[in-house]
């Protein structure tokens, strides 16, 4: 039943309303205790168990229900100080559990501001990777379940306008570089002028050149007083990084700093040297040999792992197989990251989109068949094993050209690493096997080829000449260990006979005019100069250029990554594309009138002429005739519809002030053009004023926008605010009470937590269905818990986000 109305129009006060000012009364005192707790914190104090920091009951109850009890060294040092805003540049050992030293300041300093979601944006982290993102976002929901805040996950892989419809409210994202850029720059609604805080997970990799530039972009967006915190295992100190991102005298924490080695004491790191040309056997004995544990494989390059997870799964090790690299579509890497962390025994291939902060459980093994760029990413890579205090073992494969150079560089990184050897006796080789396949499966060996290519091209590019000097790799060993038949022809390796080897075709060509021309690099050439050499049926198949059954497949890698490499088959491709201009010949058209064109045809073929048809043109509007040589065209001319592909545009007319026509670009008097100055000059100065001009259209429009939803919004909070006071009004005759504007979950009295949200949508709260812990509490985090779908993909994890506001 309602309440009846007094006089002044107002509901009478009942016992439930005092109840609730009580609740809100309680939930002021508590707030304020905690920011005097948190000012009162030393910074010097070593705090044990998160129970003994002044956090927030949400976050206390998050922590908790994760089983987070006892603090670890980078939580210890930087979570005081971050607390307290400062900025932090932390570093600290892979698997010393950096996450959550950036997570609990994130969600408790958002707290003590009583952020909203008419607030919008009050934290930003950012991750060099998706599937780092992901996993950030996944502890985020979970430490942050009992939290009133609304969180989002930007990485891209679906469409920007249905990511730009949620942005707007989101307290906390977690997003990759580039697509937040992408909606700084294009999403109007998306205000940043209330974030508080900036966080970088493996900051190293997000200042580094590869993300520069939009990292520079986004921070200009983003407003200047904010805190900073930077995170990484091996972390930038270069001060002019510091500058690009206007940290102010930022707390340095560096863990491992003083500690005798900056790689967990619990994993044990080794190397072995092997010639490239056993890489592959040394990994394939290796594999069989531990087919009961959980490694991963890095390798240099996506086609590699492409390769070797295609060859290896036909060789059926015994034990299940999965890779991991940039070019898989998101879902795709989302399922195979899950599949893996769920798995006990399985290798997974991976490039270093996995070397990064993922945090796979219980993983023996880290392998690196190809040498690391440097020694940060070798740190970062042995980090997926040997996590938060577990052992985990590390083996390098080192090329012997390459152990001085990278041992030095360990060193000087206090990285202690052990040379082992391998047992002769567990060594096996697949080289026949390897041949045999890509002999057998031609997708197969163009797989090789690009991985061969992918391979020797990441070495070139490698900036440390000491560790990888290209001329001491033995390539023809390689392409032979791949099961390629020779090395194939890379164009960017410019050596002294870079001429003998452009003269050495031409020579072939007039010397063997029988072979084809299909010579893949230099193995070729040295069978074709040993002509006593007895060479096989398939030696002359490997020598093929033109193998049809590779153009799919070529056009597919070509597809994957955009780029045309160079080698022996792409040069048959372009042959092919000849020989394909051979059978495309064009069939001449004899049209009646048409002179010059008659006698050309006369003079170049006679045939042409006595096949020609008889033909009649027409002409439409003013267009090209339109030459009816054959039935099809004949009934073209019954479809209107079809006509119009021939009639052309028509003619936009602009008319003055007269009332006479005008084109709308009409060529000005020449001598006036030439009077302003040279073309090119006027032609710069055009572009310039107009892009300008666009840039400012552009600003005044956001701002525009921006300025509307921001009056909306106080609007909405003045709104809010009468509500309340009106409220407390009628309830203690107190005039002015302050807006409470989250819910104080957990504080007691009475079942009913306090609505004070102006949004009428309901508030879903971080609640994850997964934890059972507070089941019966309460009813309204039971709905909350009821309507939790299950998080198996990654669309679930994209639907909770926005289910977050809906
Ligand atoms: N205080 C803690 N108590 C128990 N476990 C923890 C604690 N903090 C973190 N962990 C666990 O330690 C593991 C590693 O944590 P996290 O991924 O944050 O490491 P990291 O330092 O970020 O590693 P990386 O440098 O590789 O990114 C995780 O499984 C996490 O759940």
């Amino acid at each position: 039943m309602a309440p009846a109305r007094t006089s002044r129009g107002k509901a009478p006060k009942t016992h439930h309303d005092s109840g609730r000012t009580l609740k809100r009364k309680r939930g002021e005192d508590t707030l304020s205790s905690l920011i005097q707790r948190v000012e009162d914190l030393d910074l010097k104090a070593t705090v044990k168990n998160f129970s003994d920091l002044p956090l927030s009951e949400p976050t206390q109850k998050g922590l908790a229900a994760s089983h987070f009890k006892t603090l670890t060294d980078i939580q210890q040092r930087a979570i005081v100080h971050s607390l307290k805003g400062r900025d932090i540049l932390g570093a600290a050992k892979t698997g010393s559990g950096k996450t959550l030293a950036f997570i609990i300041p994130v969600l408790e300093n958002l707290y003590r501001r009583q952020t909203t979601e008419l607030d919008g944006l009050g934290a930003l982290i950012l991750s060099p990777t998706r599937e780092l993102a992901i996993q950030i976002f996944e502890v985020l929901r979970k430490v942050g379940r009992y939290h009133a805040f609304s969180a989002g996950l930007v990485i891209g892989g679906k469409s920007l306008r249905e990511e730009q419809d949620r942005l707007g409210r989101m307290n906390i994202l977690v997003c990759t570089p580039g697509r937040m850029l992408q909606h700084l720059d294009q999403t109007a609604m998306f205000e940043t002028h209330n974030l508080q805080m900036l966080v970088f997970d493996e900051a190293d990799r997000i200042l580094d050149m590869g993300f520069q530039k939009t990292v520079d972009a986004i921070v200009d967006h983003l407003p200047k007083e904010r805190q900073t915190m930077l995170f990484s295992a091996t972390q930038t100190k270069k001060v002019s990084d510091l500058a690009r991102l206007s940290l102010k005298e930022p707390e340095y924490i560096a863990v491992h700093e003083s500690a005798a080695s900056a790689t967990p004491s619990t994993l044990k790191q080794h190397y072995v040297v092997t010639p490239l040309a056993s890489k592959l056997d040394t990994l394939w004995s290796f594999i069989r040999s531990n087919l009961k544990s959980k490694t991963v494989v890095f390798m240099a390059s996506g086609k590699q792992v492409r390769f070797v997870y295609e060859s290896f799964r036909h060789l059926q090790p015994g034990i299940p197989l999965m890779h991991l690299h940039g070019r898989q579509k998101q879902g795709g890497r989302l399922d195979i990251t899950t599949k893996f962390s769920q798995s006990q025994h399985s290798v997974l291939f991976a490039t270093d989109v996995a070397a990064r902060g993922l945090d796979f459980p219980a993983v023996d093994w880290v392998i690196q068949m190809d040498c690391p760029e440097d020694a940060d990413t070798y740190i970062h890579r042995v980090g997926r094993t040997a996590r938060y205090e577990r052992v985990g073992r590390a083996v390098l494969f080192l090329d012997p050209s390459e152990e001085k150079g990278m041992l030095s560089r360990l060193e000087q990184k206090k990285v202690p690493i052990e040379k082992i050897n391998i047992k002769a006796s567990k060594q096996s080789s697949i080289k026949n096997q390897l041949q045999n396949m890509c002999f057998k499966d031609p997708e197969l060996k163009y797989l090789g080829q690009k991985a061969f290519i992918s391979y020797v091209k990441s070495c070139f590019v490698q900036p440390d000449k000491t560790i990888f000097n290209i001329k001491e790799l033995k390539l023809e060993d390689l392409a032979g260990s791949l099961g390629l038949p020779g090395a194939p022809r890379i164009k960017f390796i410019k050596g002294d006979d870079t001429k003998e080897r452009k003269n050495a075709s031409w020579k072939m060509a007039h010397l063997s005019s029988d072979e084809d021309s299909g010579a893949e690099g230099e193995g070729k050439k040295k069978e074709k100069k040993d002509e006593n050499q007895v060479r096989t049926r398939y030696d002359r198949m490997f020598e093929r250029r033109n193998q049809d059954v590779l153009a799919d497949h070529y056009h597919k890698l070509i597809n994957d990554d955009g780029t045309v490499v160079a080698m022996g088959a792409d040069n048959g491709a372009g042959e092919d594309a000849d020989e394909d201009a051979d059978f495309l010949s064009v069939k001449r058209r004899f049209v009646a009138g048409d002179e010059n064109l008659g006698r050309q045809s006369d003079s170049d073929s006679d045939e042409s002429v006595e096949d020609a048809k008889p033909t009649r043109m027409v002409q439409i509007d003013g267009q090209e005739p339109l030459v009816i040589d054959s039935k099809r065209r004949e009934k073209l001319l019954k479809s209107k519809k079809k006509l119009l592909k021939f009639k052309g545009k028509g003619t936009k007319l602009v008319y003055d002030d007269d009332g006479v026509a005008h084109e709308i670009y009409e060529m000005e008097d020449e001598e006036a053009f030439k009077a302003r100055g040279d073309a090119n000059t006027q032609r710069q100065r055009f572009v310039e004023e107009e892009t300008e001009r666009t840039r400012r259209a552009d600003i005044d429009d956001k701002a525009l926008v921006r300025e509307k939803k921001r009056e909306k919004k106080e609007k909405r909070k003045a709104r809010d605010r009468a509500l309340a006071e009106e409220e407390a009004e009628e309830e203690s005759g107190i005039q002015g009470l302050p807006h409470v504007p989250f819910e104080i979950p957990g504080s007691d009295s009475g079942s009913e937590a306090e609505e004070p949200r102006a949004s009428k949508k309901p508030r879903v709260t971080f609640a994850d269905a997964s934890s059972d812990e507070d089941e019966g509490k309460s009813k309204k985090s039971k709905k909350a818990k009821k309507a939790e779908p299950q998080i198996e993909t990654l669309a679930d994890l994209e639907a909770l986000a926005s289910g977050l506001l809906d």
